[in-house]
């Protein structure tokens, strides 16, 4: 057997039913959304994600740790968006009933779906498993009916073993035009779910598929020349700096816009061939980036043949706790890209010291 096997295969059917509650949450209006300290948003859909995959971990895979991003303390005495958040669970269920068997059934009451919410909280760290689990990464798209992504990964050792990325609105197509905007995929089926386990290559399937068994692999391309590269980078300018990215793309003769891209669905992207180039670049030198918001896409990105670094051009430490507080920012590309975007990156972030 593979190795991770039943890790693929709880992640990829945990990741298919939190995605499917998040477009019900969408769909059904029921965006109860409230601030995080950080004044980022949060809403039914992200709580709700996050209880579904983490009571399936851990009917699973009992004695491993989660660094999951929400927490259940704002809902212990909001009853409001506590009960909207346990519809949205009672009405979830797989069309699959021995998938969701898999999964050890729906959460018994919402005492439950607290109690696993709260089990998000492990500090990560150097030594044996954990999850990394974001249940809706680019929440601002997700409220926009833009791109977002449930995306969830096993890190061991301080190794990403396992990385799943729902991508509910992107096209399932590998081939079709690159672009964030909703509308351009008309005409495609929408609902795609990337994995990737180390040293096995990376996939796509249609998240709609009811039993996940029709993974094909996935490469990322390699444009003639830089010049014909697409890049992508976050739609939030607070994010990565959009400013710094246009320099860039100028020094390597890019003259293709950008596409502009919420969560990481960017990873899933480039993985798949659609765009040849993401980068993150710090706009505030105190933030650390999040675990949650990396590792399932360096993993996907690095086993469809990709290279990503950091803005140093160090390779991403996942044993730091829950943030990358060793690197700053993302340079992402195809083998033969990356050296010569990283030196553009570095040229253009020094210029301006
Ligand atoms: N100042 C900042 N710099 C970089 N990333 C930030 C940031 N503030 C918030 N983020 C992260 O950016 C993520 C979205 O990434 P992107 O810009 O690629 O869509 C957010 O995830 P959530 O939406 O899960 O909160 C959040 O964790
Ligand atoms: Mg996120």
């Amino acid at each position: 057997m593979a190795p991770y096997a039943k890790e693929l295969r709880v992640a990829s059917l945990a990741v298919q039913r939190a995605t499917l509650l998040t477009q019900r949450v969408f769909h059904e209006k029921v965006k109860g959304t409230e601030l995080k300290s950080d004044k980022s948003p949060v809403t039914i859909g992200d709580y709700g994600a996050q209880a579904l995959i983490i009571a399936a971990i851990r009917h699973n895979f009992p004695d491993d740790a989660i660094v999951g991003e929400e927490d259940s303390s704002s809902l212990q005495d909001n009853t409001d968006i506590r009960s909207q958040v346990w519809n949205a669970i009672k009405s979830t269920r797989l069309s699959s009933e021995s998938a969701e068997k898999e999964l050890g059934g729906s959460i018994k009451n919402e005492q439950a779906m607290l109690a696993a919410i709260s089990a998000g909280s492990s500090t990560g760290g150097s030594k044996g498993r954990f999850w990394a689990l974001d249940p809706i990464d680019g929440t601002k798209g997700f409220l926009r009916g833009g791109q977002y992504a449930v995306c969830l990964a096993l890190i061991v050792d301080g190794e990403i073993e396992v990385g799943v990325l729902g991508c509910p609105n992107l096209p399932v197509d590998d081939q079709a035009s690159f672009s964030a905007d909703i509308s351009d995929a008309e005409g495609h089926q929408r609902g795609v779910l990337f994995a990737a386990v180390r040293g096995h290559g990376a996939t796509s399937q249609a998240l709609s598929d009811d039993d996940l068994k029709q993974p094909k692999a996935i490469q990322m391309k390699s444009p003639p020349s830089l010049a014909d590269a697409t890049f992508c980078e976050s739609v939030e300018a607070d994010h990565s700096s959009h400013g710094d990215q246009a320099a860039i793309a100028n020094k390597l003769g890019i003259t293709k816009p950008s596409v502009r891209m919420d969560s990481q669905s960017k990873y899933g992207s480039i993985a798949r061939g659609a765009g040849d180039i993401y980068l993150r670049l710090p706009v505030s030198q105190s933030y650390e980036e999040k675990i949650w918001d990396h590792a399932a896409g360096v993993l996907i990105v690095a086993e469809a043949g990709g290279i990503i670094t950091d803005i140093k051009g160090k390779k991403h430490d996942f044993t730091q706790g829950r943030t990358l507080k060793k690197n700053k920012g993302v340079v992402a590309a195809a083998k033969n890209l990356h050296a010569d975007v990283l030196k553009a990156v570095q040229e253009v972030l020094d210029a301006k010291q």
